[in-house]
């Protein structure tokens, strides 16, 4: 693993990696932040899954969470949204909503997206390993949050794994990715066309299927330009009431689907993981 920048950051430290994964087969970048508290004990670690076309730098660099982990001392572990290089597999037709920078937290079995875009195995197994193994954090309190593509990233995540992961939230995410748009064209690109394969990576389904005994948290800004057609809140509402899941879902009036929108709410979130774990 090797570092490849640090700053000083609201009193701690905002540091980045390069590393080879095992899981993804070509190097990921990721980023942590530690706050002080780090310096003298083990602090718990909050996952934060990013969207479409971003890196491990968008939430660092937009959201500010760095003020609200320094006050909570709170770890913030930051990966990349794909697999990135020269021989990785893009979309075919250019598109910003697969390939490059939209890995939908899945592992590809379709050729030749399944060599690399493994993000599945790579959050849910490699990175919580990784950082557990090379940073002062505590196991035991890992909380799993994200945007968007993000959001269905955590919350798909935080169903299946809810012992490495004691509590999740999500801001504006794609909540039955087998339902909209984005989420058909990435499912039927990695997985292929047999929709029971979906499930597995889709909440709402998760949420019918398996149930789940944790509160969800859920925000989202009334004027996103994404709600209705890829978002679909209104989806995982049901689905939690029919399977009677705790689901919170916090509507913000008047806010987009931008790091100004989660900027204004990411010390909620944090204040909720520090308060949960
Ligand atoms: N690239 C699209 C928008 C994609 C988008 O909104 N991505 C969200 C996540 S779904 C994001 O976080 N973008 C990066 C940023 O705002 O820094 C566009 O330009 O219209």
């Amino acid at each position: 693993m090797e570092q490849v920048s640090e700053n000083r950051c609201f009193g701690g430290r905002q540091l980045r990696f390069k590393h080879e994964s095992s899981s993804t087969n070509i190097p990921m970048h990721f980023s942590v932040f530690l706050p002080s508290s780090a310096e003298t004990a083990k602090v718990p670690a909050l996952f934060w899954l990013s969207g479409l076309t971003c890196t491990d730098e968008n939430f660092v660099q937009k959201a500010g969470a760095q003020r609200y982990a320094e006050e909570f001392g709170m770890a913030l572990i930051a990966p990349d949204t794909s697999p990135r290089g020269e021989s990785v597999a893009d979309d075919p037709d250019g598109g910003w909503d697969f390939g490059l920078g939209a890995g939908f937290y899945v592992d590809a079995t379709e050729a030749p997206f399944a060599a690399n875009y493994q993000m599945y195995s790579y959050i849910s197994r490699e990175l919580p390993e990784l950082i557990k193994n090379h940073f002062p954090v505590d196991p035991r309190r890992f909380s799993i949050s994200g945007h968007s593509m993000g959001g269905h990233g955590a919350l798909t995540i935080a169903i299946k794994h809810p012992k490495l992961f004691r509590s999740v939230s999500a801001f504006a995410p794609i909540c039955a990715p087998s339902q909209c748009p984005w989420g058909q064209k990435a499912l039927t690109g990695y997985l292929g066309s047999d929709q029971a394969t979906w499930r597995e990576y889709d909440t709402c389904a998760l949420v019918t299927d398996r149930g789940c005994d944790f509160q969800l948290l859920v925000d989202q800004g009334s004027s996103d330009q994404f709600l209705l057609e890829q978002l679909q809140p209104d989806l995982l509402q049901k689905a939690c009431l029919d399977a009677e899941v705790d689901l919170t879902l916090r509507i913000r009036d008047g806010y987009d689907h931008s790091y100004f929108y989660i900027a204004s709410f990411i010390g909620e979130h944090i204040r909720f993981h520090a308060e949960s774990i």
